[in-house]
């Protein structure tokens, strides 16, 4: 049996990977053999702790996402000191919740300079140098159902994860003929710290058991779609939209649902 690993050798930076399932996408691409640049604002010490422990190699990248400059001199100092970039994951967010004509537009601001601009800035600064290096690349852009539905009170973050998928699908287009893929994944609920700061506990199990799978995902469930979409099997994937979500956007009725539910 082969022990070849299917990203040794590459190089990933994936934002706001100190937490959640950035946190866990930047372990599952470290496990696989990439050297991961684990970026955020926050000291990222726990993730790079976890790649240690899953035998693999990561650095932190700390950066904010917004900053342009700084978001170029991370992804110039990734290639300078690693010599190469072949993965992007873009996680990082963050969000307000509040009633559009009630809001505070510095919060509804923000959402949208770290939700779009950010991934924005990280795609375009990482393109150039896949570009310039010649042999193509992968680019997952970590999105939700907010890009289509309609949910109250999340207007600045519904808008900018709509504008990132069009960002997506259009860096997809444009960068096809370089070999460099650039995908989309929608999480479903997804139990991380940053829904633990809008819901307690009890809700968030409620959510789950509204599901067909019946529960929340975990993390490392969204991270495994992340790692396929940058393998190099997924070649001919490019420009899709993956939902990891337990069926949520299946047409479902919660009182036909059997019991015995897997999970
Ligand atoms: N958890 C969920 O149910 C869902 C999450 N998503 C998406 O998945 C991604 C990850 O979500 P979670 O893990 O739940 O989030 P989280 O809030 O737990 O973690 C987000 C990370 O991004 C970092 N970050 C925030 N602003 C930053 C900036 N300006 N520069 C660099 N890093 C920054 C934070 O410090 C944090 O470590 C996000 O894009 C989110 O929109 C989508 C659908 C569902
Ligand atoms: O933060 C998000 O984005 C979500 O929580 C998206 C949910 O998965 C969802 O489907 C909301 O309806």
């Amino acid at each position: 049996m082969s022990t070849t690993k299917s990203l040794q050798g590459k190089v990933a930076i994936v934002t706001g990977a100190a937490r959640g399932i950035g946190a866990a996408a930047a372990i599952e691409l470290a496990r696989a053999g990439a050297h991961v640049v684990v970026n955020d604002i926050l000291p990222p010490d726990d993730t790079l702790k976890k790649i240690t422990m899953v035998g693999g190699t990561g650095s932190a990248g700390v950066a904010d996402v917004t900053d342009r400059a700084a978001v170029d001199q991370l992804v110039q100092s990734t290639k300078d000191t690693h010599g190469r970039i072949d993965l992007l994951v873009t996680n990082a967010a963050y969000s307000d919740r509040e009633l559009f004509y009630k809001a505070d537009l510095d919060g509804f601001q923000k959402t949208i300079d770290v939700c779009l601009w950010g991934p924005f800035n990280f795609v375009r600064a990482v393109a150039n140098v896949m570009i310039e290096q010649g042999t193509g690349g992968a680019m997952v852009c970590i999105s939700s159902p907010h890009a289509f539905k309609a949910i109250p009170g999340a207007m600045a973050y519904n808008m900018a994860k709509a504008a990132t998928d069009q960002m997506a699908r259009t860096a997809a287009c444009e960068l096809a003929e370089h070999r460099i893929r650039v995908n989309i994944v929608h999480p479903g609920w997804t139990d991380t710290p940053g829904e633990r700061k809008f819901f307690h506990e009890t809700e968030l199990n409620a959510r789950g058991s509204e599901l067909p799978w019946g529960r929340l995902a975990k993390p490392e469930e969204i991270a495994r779609g992340v790692l396929f979409l940058c393998e190099p099997g997924s070649e001919y994937i490019n420009g899709a939209t993956l939902p990891i979500d337990g069926g949520a956007l299946l047409p479902h009725e919660q009182m036909f649902r059997v019991s015995g539910r897997p999970g």
